[in-house]
């Protein structure tokens, strides 16, 4: 797989607030990544400098080989900024096809385009409608649709799914997920959960510095079981527990919510393993799931 997005050492200033500190990080085809961080983290500011909207201080990026706003992406990455808004003048087929226009469309050819994306999104009905018209999460749907005019290989989503109501969330999802075979996503979120079954990497900021990053891979090397015991896990159960073979940690995360870590390769039935020594001593368990959630990724370094 061949790099896309490679950031070393970034840094950017607004006059003396150091908004981003020394960010590394690199995309590679495929790659669907979050890019996830509370307010004021800087994910705006990064996706301002790799659309080209603004320069870093120091460090540098680089998309395709490329510098962001280089006339050799044009048409390879598109982006949905955080506040598209679309003329209140003009229908949004119009509005598309304008966009579509200036990627050097023929004026026949946009307004095909126009039809296909606004069918992807689910708005083929609403073509002639103004912005106004729309619902908001409709609106939403609208500015997405412009980021797949083309065939852009990298498409950078800053809050796509903010403000939308929980269907129209999971439709966006759901698309981005439809798309993501051939195209690669860079979507920032507040919203860790939303992103965890879309996306294969994770970039987690936080003022202005990257404090995290998982990959799918990561999962690979370990996997991780999570337990819902009845009662309160006690130190019988982990005790017990910690004596499987292929248990590489036991973790409390809630007082009933055990996080087990083993090796697949030394276990393979190592959920199994678990059951039997619950039963064995009579514990019982509300819930056994295969895997972390991304929160416990995240968070259980910190
Ligand atoms: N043009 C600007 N001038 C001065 N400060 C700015 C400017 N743009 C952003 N900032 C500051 O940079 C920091 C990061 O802002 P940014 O919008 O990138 O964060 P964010 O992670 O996208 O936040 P949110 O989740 O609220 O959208 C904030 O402290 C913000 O006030």
């Amino acid at each position: 797989m061949s790099t896309i997005i490679q950031c070393r050492d970034l840094c950017k200033r607004f006059g003396s607030k150091t908004v981003l500190k020394q960010l590394s990080f690199e995309l590679a085809s495929g790659d669907v990544a979050a890019l996830i961080g509370p307010n004021g983290a800087g994910k705006t500011t990064l996706f301002s400098i790799l659309c080209g909207y603004a320069l870093p201080d120091s460090g540098s990026v680089s998309l395709f080989g490329h510098k962001p706003g280089s006339s050799a992406l044009f048409g390879k990455v598109a982006a949905l900024p955080q506040d598209a808004q679309f003329d209140p003048a003009f229908s949004i087929a119009e509005q598309l096809d304008f966009y579509g226009r200036l990627q050097g469309l023929s004026p026949k050819a946009a307004q095909q385009e126009t039809r296909r994306v606004l069918a992807l999104v689910d708005l083929a009905d609403q073509a002639q409608q103004k912005a106004a018209a729309l619902s908001h999460g409709m609106r939403k749907r609208a500015a997405i649709a412009q980021a797949f005019i083309g065939a852009p290989q990298l498409i950078l989503l800053d809050e796509p799914t903010a403000g939308l109501d929980p269907v129209n969330a999971l439709q966006i999802r759901q698309l981005i997920n439809r798309l993501s075979d051939g195209v690669s996503f860079m979507i920032s979120s507040h919203n860790i959960f939303e992103l965890e079954q879309l996306c294969n990497k994770v970039l987690y900021l936080e003022q202005g510095q990257l404090k995290q990053q998982t990959t799918a891979a990561d999962d690979n090397a370990a996997q991780y079981l999570t337990l819902v015991l009845e009662q309160d896990n006690s130190a019988e159960v982990t005790a017990a527990l910690s004596q499987l073979p292929g248990l590489i940690s036991l973790g409390a995360e809630q007082k009933k919510q055990l996080v087990l870590c083993y090796n697949p390769q030394l276990n393979n039935d190592f959920d199994l393993a678990v059951l039997q020594c619950l039963a064995a001593n009579g514990w019982r368990y509300r819930n056994l799931v295969k895997g972390q959630t991304l929160e416990q990724k995240l968070f259980s370094a910190n």
